[in-house]
């Protein structure tokens, strides 16, 4: 394990009949964690963006679906099980790009699916969500560790967006390197993109890494190309929210900017995500649902209005970076690298 003496901050924590959960909307100026007691408060929390990062959206969904079920006062088996599945369906349409979301309420549905009794539904359904947490720290350990191996001492590192350890249960992944790196006193700089229009890398990704003392340097967007050059970054690593069957990889807007970057000045590029985040359904990164956010993300700054009222706004919360651009996809198994398509249906045949 990790030594713990610097601060690795936990986004969800289960409390036996509600959720505790760090607010990433007021992060850095607030530290509040939440109270998220019913199956609504939930969904709130994930559609407004007071947790996200694709692991910690399933987490946190997963624990909504055990409350609801805790709470829930069918009469019959069949009765739960029908509510269950609105419950399912409801936070499913919280967020529609990170497959992890679907991925834990459909793995809870499945925990239930042979259940003979209500109690029994409701306790494994409760032991399922918490697996899906202890589970995730493990896996973004891993992560953390086949990611390190890829760089040396000294290394310069370019990322976007927050897959740290509060968009995760412990540790993220595109972050982990760094938690594991500061451990073993390995020196790696990290250079992180403001991401607008939301700023998770400005107030997340700089807030989590400065607890822990990592080096980190923040830019604005449109600083990247010029930061590679000028401070001569070795790679790029990035979290993900869903992966096709042939690697094409849907990651926080900007992501595809720096991949192409990347390829421009010969640096690799690493996508970091759990085998959660892979979607084998889905041939290619086109037919990943896209999520379109409030036009105000973008004409506003903190409430403060920047543009005209009016105006036109397209908002794309995520981009698809295409397979051939990416140097590898570490998981929790390794690396995989080249042939995506191969590489991925060995992964989930086994
Ligand atoms: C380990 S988190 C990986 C991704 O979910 C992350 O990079 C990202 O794009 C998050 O987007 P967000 O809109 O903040 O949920």
């Amino acid at each position: 394990m990790l030594n713990e003496n610097f601060v690795i901050p936990r986004s969800v924590i289960w409390k036996e009949d509600y959720v505790s959960l760090l607010n990433q909307q007021k992060i850095p100026q607030v530290t509040e964690y939440l109270e998220l007691r019913n199956i609504e408060d939930v969904w709130e929390a994930i559609q407004s963006l007071k947790v996200r990062g694709a692991p910690a959206i399933g987490i946190t969904a997963a624990y909504g679906l055990a409350l609801a079920a805790l709470q829930d006062q069918s009469k019959s088996l069949q009765e739960f099980h029908q509510n269950l599945q609105k419950s399912h369906d409801y936070l499913a349409s919280s967020r529609p790009t990170a497959v992890n979301l679907f991925w834990a309420l459909d793995r809870l549905m499945k925990s239930v699916s042979n259940a003979q009794t209500i109690d029994e539904a409701k306790s494994t359904i409760l032991k399922e969500a918490i697996l899906i947490e202890k589970e995730d720290e493990q896996v973004c350990q891993l992560i953390g560790e086949h990611a390190l191996s890829l760089f040396k001492d000294g290394d310069r590192i370019m990322t976007i967006c927050n897959a740290g350890s509060i968009a995760t249960a412990k540790y993220g992944t595109a972050l982990a390197p760094f938690y594991l790196a500061k451990e073993k006193n390995i020196n790696l700089s990290v250079y992180a993109c403001e991401t607008r229009p939301v700023l998770q890398g400005a107030r997340l990704t700089t807030w989590e890494l400065m607890q822990a003392g990592v080096d980190v340097t923040l830019i604005t967007d449109n600083m990247a190309a010029h930061t590679i050059k000028s401070k001569d970054i070795t790679a790029i690593i990035v979290g993900a929210d869903r992966i096709a069957a042939n690697g094409d990889t849907a990651n926080k807007i900007g992501t595809f900017n720096l991949a192409l970057l990347a390829k421009s000045f010969n640096i690799p590029f690493y996508v970091a995500a759990p085998l959660s985040t892979f979607d084998p359904s889905i041939t290619d990164g086109d037919q990943i649902p896209i999520e379109e956010r409030n036009p105000e993300e973008v004409t506003q700054i903190n409430g403060i209005q920047v543009a005209p009222k009016d105006v036109k706004v397209f908002n794309p919360a995520f981009d698809v970076t295409p397979n051939e651009l990416i140097a590898g996809i570490i998981t929790e198994k390794g690396m995989i690298t080249g042939e995506y398509k191969e590489e991925i249906k060995k992964l989930f045949s086994n």
